[in-house]
């Protein structure tokens, strides 16, 4: 293990955490987990778009089961991710896996199953020489992070700073509805907020939640989406804690929360985005770099999965959620063929990799990872 030095997502990578997938055995359908996907789950069922309809008040608990074939096929998946970036010439890490007779984890009036750390770009942004552990607003999420622990903790005795942002409580009046009340979704919404809010007695308002995936980081500038009150503050907190040394830009409901499926930099000057008008949302000086856009999505690339029984967490833009293992190198579903045809044009080579269930676990080779070793620096890559 060397010390911590991540700075952005495309300079040579020498060490990378890859998450787990073990014993990811079911969702917590209650409201922090509703409102989060509230996208990708109200487009598709009017009952999610409409819970009142067929679903009971807030604090409503729901384990929503994961297909035993699925889980195990995810597993394959990210085990083979792990080893294409250790054939590469990564230190791969992993995470403690989530045991499979792991108890709820609990915190002010509420319990929730805890899920593995699998997406662990979500929870944790790395700056330079430091661990920053982002504030969840999916409450099964609330402890991922303690499974990295054994990591961060190897980081920190080699010299890395290791900071946690402020823990929300996560009561159902934690959260800013605006961005569920004010999408459109492709039933036609605007639909239903999810839930009626409970008082409880630990409310403290509208907390600070924002996801280290909503951060996209280049060098000494950030570009931070986002959406609602939950985020501002979080940006708020990054911007007063970072001081000068970097420059926060925030960009207005680029995305309903994470930015990495809409937008991510594949070296300076060059960014992969999911359409055209993302260009319009981002801060003037980064308006002047190229901006590859992918062919749409062909639906024939997923696999077929039941409209009642299989959530679909992702959009089918997910695929743009690649991983790069220098400026020339990036690992892509080898089932996007035109995200890898345009990619080859643009003159990357690109390494497929087999990732089937990205839609049902909510991420791909971006969001499955923590690169936490590149040899960039905190450089100024906009003048
Ligand atoms: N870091 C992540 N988990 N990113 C995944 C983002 C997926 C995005 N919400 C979509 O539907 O495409």
């Amino acid at each position: 293990m060397s010390r911590l030095n991540s700075h952005d997502d495309f300079t040579p990578l020498k060490e990378i955490v890859v998450g787990s997938a073990a014993h990811y055995l079911s969702h917590e359908r209650d409201v922090s987990f509703e409102l989060f996907h509230h996208e990708n789950l109200s487009g598709f069922r009017s009952d999610w778009a409409y819970p009142r309809l067929t679903r009971a008040a807030a604090g409503h608990r729901e384990s929503w089961a994961i297909k035993e074939r699925y889980a195990e096929e995810l597993h394959e998946d990210v085990e083979a991710l792990a080893a294409v970036l250790a054939e590469l010439g990564a230190v791969v890490h992993r995470p403690l896996p989530l045991p499979p007779d792991a108890a709820p984890i609990a915190g002010l009036g509420w319990e929730a199953a805890p899920t593995p750390a699998l997406n662990i770009r979500d929870n944790t942004l790395i700056l330079g020489d430091e661990i920053i552990e982002t504030p969840p607003a999916i409450r099964s999420r609330y402890l991922e992070t303690r499974l990295l622990a054994p990591l961060f903790t190897g980081y920190w005795e080699k010299g890395a700073r290791w900071t946690t942002m402020p823990r929300p409580t996560l009561t159902d009046n934690s959260f800013d509805l605006s961005y569920a009340r004010d999408t459109a979704t492709t039933l036609g919404g605007p639909t239903e907020v999810v839930e009626n809010p409970q008082p409880s007695p630990y409310d403290v308002g509208v907390e600070m939640m924002l996801d280290g995936a909503q951060v996209l980081r280049l060098g000494r500038d950030l570009v931070v989406n986002i959406a609602q009150a939950n985020h501002a503050l979080g940006a708020e907190w990054l911007q007063r804690h970072l001081g000068d040394r970097y420059r926060v830009h925030r960009v207005w409901r680029m995305a309903d929360n994470h930015i990495d499926s809409m937008l991510l930099a594949l070296k300076p000057g060059v960014f992969l985005a999911r359409h055209a008008g993302i260009r319009d949302l981002m801060p003037e000086p980064l308006r002047s770099w190229h901006y590859i856009v992918p062919p749409e999505p062909d639906a024939g690339a997923f696999p077929v999965y039941d409209d009642y029984e299989d959530l679909v967490l992702t959009s089918p833009y997910i695929d743009l959620n690649v991983l790069s293992v220098d400026e020339n190198t990036v690992l892509v579903n080898e089932d996007c063929t035109g995200l890898i045809k345009t990619l080859d044009a643009a003159g990357f080579t690109t390494v497929p990799v087999r990732h089937r269930h990205r839609r049902l676990f909510g991420g791909g080779f971006h969001c499955f990872t923590l690169d936490t070793v590149r040899e960039g620096a905190h450089e100024n890559y906009l003048s």
